[in-house]
């Protein structure tokens, strides 16, 4: 579209859902927690002013989790929605009403943000397409503010569709002057198209194994197909050993629990806590002694210590001095990671989508280790995106048989993976920050790739 002129724009006439958590004119803004509500905003979101300008039609706004920082889709304002895949399943978080509604059809482009994996979790649930962009690469003003004084590891803002296409058209609405003159704190960098659309031949990493949780065989199959599918399409593939999971889960959760948990506290003091947060509330009211004897006590029990960092880490650092001695540990990791990334010569990083396909709803916390799978780019603040590759086959559901079952997170994943034959299985792929235009020609050539095969 010609922004001056007010021609017809790349979304013209196009209807899209939008995440709870965005403003927009006249609506209370919750993120499912009863103190914001009947609190009508004013003002609109930067993004959905920009797409309207590019001539979409929001028509609608998608459920989320009480706090949306889990991912069981449910809150005591709006209830919890179902996985279309499997109503006994949830459809991820903390953007799961985006991709329930996308996999249902009712939607074919929505948004939604992303702290910990929330695009690319239901992404991954719903076997829908996500990207979280690189921080601050699109504009986030006019977002519930809900710990928006948090700034180590910062939530973006970013699109989920029905195909590649979308979050391509979506990207390239987006990055335009406008956006850059409404928010002036984005870098001025429109979509590069020579990068979409150059045929050079790229050196793409891959994982199947984080070393914190084995992925189940389906998710771990998503990547070796990717993998050959690029592989035939000219592009070198490299195993590649991501750095320590248990220290980056840690850093998470020290950095977005920096305040030891205290605005969660204080947003649910007079609200019914829904029964998905019960465990971790909990987890912040009890004395800080208790809390940490308690997850000690879990982790020996459960035989994985992944329990006790939980515990520790959402009480935070404990003090202004220690808080930034975590930012310093941030930065260092993501020089660690950056340094294997180039003695890769690495452009890009293929992994499972997430551990496990979706969830029984209920029982999130018991799994919620999964999480370092999408946890770790938003530590490195890597753009990243989710796509669909496969779905899960009875004989992946056999070769659970010689899935490990010695922790207290394998078991209960072995358990909810009964009864998984069908589900969408998705994969990730992340860049260099700033590097979404890189990502997304990796998807589509994938998507692609895919398609000739079936
Ligand atoms: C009383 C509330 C406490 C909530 C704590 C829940 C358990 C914490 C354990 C692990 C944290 C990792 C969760 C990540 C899920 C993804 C959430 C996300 O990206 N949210 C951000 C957003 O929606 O913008």
């Amino acid at each position: 579209m010609d922004m001056k002129t007010g021609k017809k724009g790349y979304l013209h006439g196009i209807p899209i859902s939008v995440k709870e958590n965005y403003y927009l004119e006249g609506y209370d803004c919750t993120g499912g927690m009863s103190i914001y509500l009947d609190d009508c905003v004013t003002e609109e979101n930067t993004l959905i002013k920009i797409l309207k300008k590019q001539g979409a039609i929001p028509f609608v706004r998608t459920n989320i989790p009480q706090s949306m920082m889990t991912y069981e889709c449910s809150n005591p304002i709006y209830g919890q929605t179902k996985n279309p895949h499997d109503v006994t399943r949830g459809p991820g978080g903390s953007s799961g009403g985006e991709a329930a509604l996308i996999a249902a059809k009712g939607s074919i482009l929505g948004f939604g943000t992303d702290i910990g994996g929330s695009i690319r979790i239901p992404s991954h649930f719903c076997g829908v397409y996500g990207l979280k962009p690189t921080v601050g690469r699109i504009s986030k003003k006019n977002m519930l503010p809900f710990q928006s004084g948090q700034t180590l590891v910062q939530a973006a803002a970013g699109p989920l569709a029905s195909d590649m296409g979308g979050l391509v058209a979506v990207m390239k609405s987006l990055l335009v002057p406008a956006m850059f003159e409404q928010d002036p704190t984005c870098p001025p960098i429109e979509f590069r198209n020579e990068i979409f659309e150059s045929k050079r031949p790229l050196r793409i990493g891959y994982f199947l194994d984080n070393g914190y949780i084995t992925p189940v065989p389906a998710c771990q199959r998503a990547v070796s197909l990717a993998t050959e599918v690029l592989q035939t399409r000219g592009h070198t593939i490299v195993k590649f050993d991501p750095p320590d999971m248990y220290a980056c889960f840690e850093l998470f959760l020290l950095s977005t629990f920096g305040d030891g948990g205290e605005s969660f506290i204080e947003a649910l003091k007079d609200d019914l806590v829904d029964p998905a947060l019960k465990l971790a509330h909990m987890g912040l009211i009890l004395p800080r002694w208790l809390n940490l004897f308690l997850g000690w006590v879990l982790s020996k029990f459960g035989r994985d210590k992944m329990m006790y960092i939980l515990s520790k880490s959402m009480r935070g650092p404990g003090s202004v001095g220690k808080y930034w001695k975590i930012a310093e540990r941030n930065e260092a990791y993501k020089k660690q990671m950056l340094r294997r990334w180039r003695a890769n010569k690495l452009d890009v990083l293929i992994c499972p989508g997430f551990a496990f396909p979706a969830v029984r709803s209920g029982n999130v916390f018991n799994v919620m280790g999964g999480v370092t799978y999408t946890v770790l780019f938003n530590l490195l603040n890597y753009p990243t995106g989710s796509m669909p590759v496969t779905k899960v086959t009875c004989e992946d559901e056999a070769n659970m048989a010689d899935y490990p079952s010695k922790t207290a997170y394998e078991k209960a994943m072995k358990k909810d993976n009964v009864g998984s034959t069908g589900l969408p299985v998705n994969i990730q792929c992340a860049a260099q920050p700033y590097q979404e235009e890189l990502v997304l020609r990796v998807m589509a050539e994938l998507e692609q790739g895919l398609k000739a095969q079936n």
